[in-house]
């Protein structure tokens, strides 16, 4: 059964969460639904996917993607392309546009090269603007125009699990977990509310389906977080390939707390195993970080953002042995170096 603040506040939060978590449905143009990818191999060498010529794979490219805040130029030609099957990482100082990135991949944000200037002039202020090229997301090749609204990305869901978890605090732990569903399904509550408990048993949680997100501790939340970010339809005849994205799911954990999340984040993948032995079912994901361990245990690729650009990507092997003067800077925590506070 509902809870009344669920009924009461549905509409609002529904707005809410269309924009943070419903990802656009895997409807094709002519109504019918896009297939399953195929698999790669477990002991598939990503270092030879990234290095593939085909492109028959890629799931999310971002190609010369810019993005500014006011005069703040914060993303400045950005390209990567993640692949069906990769675990990445994307690292970098504080402020240089990770999670930007994220929420550009996930649709809250539009790339844009717009900005302004405010110069003073005499008694004058005079505002300088600027519109430029923007750059490109593109979704399983297909550019993404608009935001996550926009209908024509289709056959791919993207979820994004935010450093806070963002749950609602006036809602349980069951309608939190199952809000998608509630809201975009045909289901019924008795299938829902199984549905959220075997998400919730599949990140390791039980028993904890009426409780709020007050009566939880910050590791909990996150679970439920990620529970929510898998849970999905299946009355829908289709699988849907899924990439979920990260931001900092780890921070502000204990380093035990941390390695419980960091190997939920494994389970759900696609090559990884659930906590109740089910295969999971996220095809991609990325992972914003600043902590080494997530780094070694959660991505097998990684990312280095530097102010607005990519400076180096590697396997996470490379990570601690490579010769760029930036990443090495990083990852010794060292004050002298290219990278200025
Ligand atoms: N909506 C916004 N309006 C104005 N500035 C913003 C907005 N979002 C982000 N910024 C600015 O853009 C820059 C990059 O922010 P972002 O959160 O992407 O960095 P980050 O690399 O994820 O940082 P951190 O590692 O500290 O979380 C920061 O200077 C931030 O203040």
């Amino acid at each position: 059964m509902l809870s009344h603040s669920y009924n009461k506040q549905r509409k609002e939060l529904n707005t809410v969460i269309c924009a943070c978590m419903a990802p656009p449905q895997n409807l094709r143009n002519d109504g019918s639904y896009a297939t399953k990818f195929n698999s790669h191999s477990k002991s598939e060498d990503l270092s030879r996917i990234r290095d593939s010529e085909d492109d028959s794979d890629v799931l999310i490219e971002c190609r010369d993607v810019y993005k500014s805040f006011g005069e703040k130029h914060i993303l400045r030609g950005v390209n990567f392309k993640i692949r069906h099957g990769e675990a990445v990482g994307i690292i970098g100082p504080s402020g240089t546009g990770k999670s930007t990135v994220l929420k550009i991949i996930a649709g809250l944000l539009t790339p844009d090269k717009f900005w302004w200037a405010l110069h003073y002039a005499g008694d004058l202020f005079l505002i300088e603007m600027l519109f430029n090229e923007q750059g490109e997301v593109y979704i399983r090749g297909r550019k993404r125009a608009g935001l996550i609204s926009d209908d024509e990305i289709s056959g791919l869901r993207i979820g994004l699990v935010f450093q806070s978890a963002a749950l609602f605090d006036s809602l349980t732990v069951r309608e939190n977990v199952g809000f998608r569903l509630y809201e975009n399904s045909s289901m019924s509550e008795d299938q829902i509310s199984n549905l959220v408990t075997e998400s919730l048993a599949a990140v390791g949680l039980k028993g904890v389906e009426d409780r709020l997100p007050s009566e939880l501790s910050g590791g909990m939340k996150k679970r439920v977080a990620l529970a929510r970010s898998i849970i999905c339809d299946t009355t829908n005849a289709a699988i849907e390939p899924e990439v979920l994205l990260y931001d900092e799911p780890t921070a502000g954990l204990d380093p035990i707390a941390s390695t419980v999340v960091e190997d939920l984040i494994r389970s759900v993948h696609m090559k990884g195993e659930d906590a109740v032995g089910e295969p999971g079912n996220i095809a991609s994901f990325v992972v914003v970080t600043h902590q080494h361990s997530t780094i070694r245990r959660a991505v097998d690729r990684l990312i280095f953002l530097y102010e607005g650009k990519i400076v180096w990507q590697g396997m996470t092997h490379e990570f601690t042995t490579s010769t760029n003067p930036i990443v090495r800077q990083f990852a010794s925590g060292s004050l002298d170096g290219p990278i200025k506070y």
